[in-house]
């Protein structure tokens, strides 16, 4: 039987799914470390991502080994608006500076005062865009910009090195700032304007389109019968969706990753100038997607695990201790700025209200609280921005979190629905999508809702907690908002 790989590049880890027209054979994860060199920094070294790959890839081989030697499709989907400088060799020039990145906020606020740029790509400029770290790279380390030849985000780096080829999918490139999204292709407008050459750049591919073929040798070493196809598939704002089979125009779903999105379709493209929303290509050609997009979403739970010295699992398990009754801080998740609905890229993560009684446990209930009152606000500016679905389907790390799934329910007072495959979110959604490719089928004859595993209603009580909690909690960013920008001009 015919089996297709999916590839998610993810913040944390990259994750692999191996599936057939049965579904989920088998699923890997590999993690990725981040680093943080200086204030702002968010960093990636390409070459951890490649070690990354390779082990997922090994441990998918022992646990499926016929059916990962049949692989005749690959699909690539990762973390979204990153940046890999290449030398003439292709070889990355410095690490990869990630979409949390805040370093290029000077760079943001020039190209958000061009009137044109957020109603043709789709979302306003901010430091995580790929052509404001273009601009920041030039005038902070002129050396690597001057030695570079090619651009490519993050997961298309693997695709590089894996085919030869340098091309991107429509969503992704969309998360640079430079696609225009009615064409579906780079914007000769932005590109000029950021002096950044078309060929300098990955062709744009439509998500289920092949982009060449596995290298034979790599094939060969990583145990696979024959060459694969690899198609060019979609940034992971887009590829849950896919994998959740939810393409219907106003379906959605909650992605609690390192960071949170929440992604609804749509068949035309309606940009949302000044919602504080990204509006951008979905993975599939004629539809495009409307989303919430917040800088921290799960990826505050392994901070605050960290500053902790706990593990995730300890944290949220000694907060689940707690007496409900027992108030916890304010936590804002601004860790690494916000975009929806702030666009406030000097925004901080804030602990507010500490007494003497407190300790880890609260924080772990603060940060669960800050995140779902971050989800309400975004279902807020969708809210205000068009139609919100009546219930909402979730991917992501944070959904092995049952506390986070019950204030997330009750904070967007919306059922949330857990589906068959989901824990393999982007990954499944690519490989669907690579499965489709190579049976020469229309995905979306392939896209039919996953089955669903499990739903979380609002429970009453928990929606009223929260929704008395919503304003202390949106009057503290109001309060604070002059001082994060004075913090950051100082
Ligand atoms: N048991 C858990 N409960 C809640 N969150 C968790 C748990 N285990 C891991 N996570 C969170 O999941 C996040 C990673 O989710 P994932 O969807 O893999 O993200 P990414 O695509 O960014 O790599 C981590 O930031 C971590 O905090
Ligand atoms: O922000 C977006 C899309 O706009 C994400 O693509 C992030 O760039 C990374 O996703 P996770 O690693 O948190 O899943």
């Amino acid at each position: 039987m015919a089996t297709a790989l999916g590839l998610d590049l993810g913040t944390s880890a990259l994750k692999a799914v191996l599936i057939d027209a049965g579904g989920v054979r088998a699923a890997a994860e590999a993690p990725v470390p981040v680093r943080s060199p200086g204030p702002g920094a968010s960093e990636q070294d390409p070459e951890d991502w490649w070690r990354a790959l390779e082990a997922a890839l090994g441990a998918l081989r022992a646990d499926a080994p016929r059916e990962f030697a049949a692989v005749g499709a690959i699909g690539l989907s990762g973390q979204m608006h990153g940046a890999v400088w290449l030398d003439g060799a292709d070889r990355p020039l410095r690490p990869a500076i990630l979409w949390n990145d805040t370093r290029a906020t000077r760079e943001a606020a020039e190209a958000a005062a061009l009137p044109w740029l957020e109603a043709a790509a789709g979302l306003r400029p901010g430091p995580g865009m790929t052509a404001c770290k273009h601009v920041w790279l030039a005038r902070h380390e002129p050396d690597v910009a001057a030695a570079t030849r090619r651009l490519t985000l993050c997961k298309d780096y693997l695709r590089l090195r894996m085919t030869g080829e340098h091309a991107t999918d429509p969503c992704d490139a969309a998360g640079t700032l430079l696609l225009d999204e009615a064409a579906r292709d780079w914007s000769d407008r932005a590109l000029d304007h950021f002096g950044m050459p078309r060929v300098s750049l990955p062709r744009v591919v439509e998500g289920p389109e092949p982009t060449g073929r596995l290298r034979p040798a790599l094939a060969a070493a990583w145990g696979l019968d024959a060459a694969p196809v690899v198609i060019a598939g979609a940034g992971d704002g887009a590829a849950g969706a896919l994998g959740l089979g939810l393409v219907a125009p106003g379906e959605g779903f909650v992605s609690l990753g390192t960071s949170a999105q929440i992604t609804i379709t749509a068949d035309v493209w309606r940009p949302a100038p000044g919602s504080g929303l990204q509006v951008l290509a979905h993975g599939l050609p004629g539809l495009w997607y409307r989303a919430a997009a917040l800088q921290s979403g799960a990826g505050a739970i392994a901070w605050a695990a960290r500053m902790t010295g706990r593990s995730v699992p300890e944290l949220l398990a000694e907060a689940a201790a707690l007496d409900p009754a027992e108030e916890a801080p304010v936590f804002l998740p601004y860790l690494a700025g916000e975009r929806t609905p702030h666009d406030d890229p000097d925004a901080r993560g804030v602990v507010f209200g500490l007494g003497l009684a407190h300790g880890p446990a609260h924080l772990g209930r603060a940060v669960l609280r800050g995140l779902a009152c971050a989800l309400a606000d975004g279902l807020a500016a969708l809210r205000g921005a068009g139609g919100v679905p009546a219930e909402l389907s979730v991917v992501g790390g944070g959904t092995r979190s049952p506390d986070l799934l019950a204030l997330v329910a009750a904070a967007l007072d919306t059922p949330l629905v857990l589906r068959d495959g989901g824990g393999s979110g982007a990954a499944l959604g690519v490989a669907r999508v690579a499965l489709a490719t190579l049976e020469g089928a229309e995905p979306a004859t392939f896209l039919t809702p996953a089955p669903e595993a499990g739903r979380i209603l609002p429970d009453p009580d928990l929606a009223r907690a929260l929704a008395g909690a919503l304003p202390r909690y949106r009057a503290l960013y109001r309060a604070l908002r002059p001082s994060f920008a004075a913090l950051a001009r100082a």
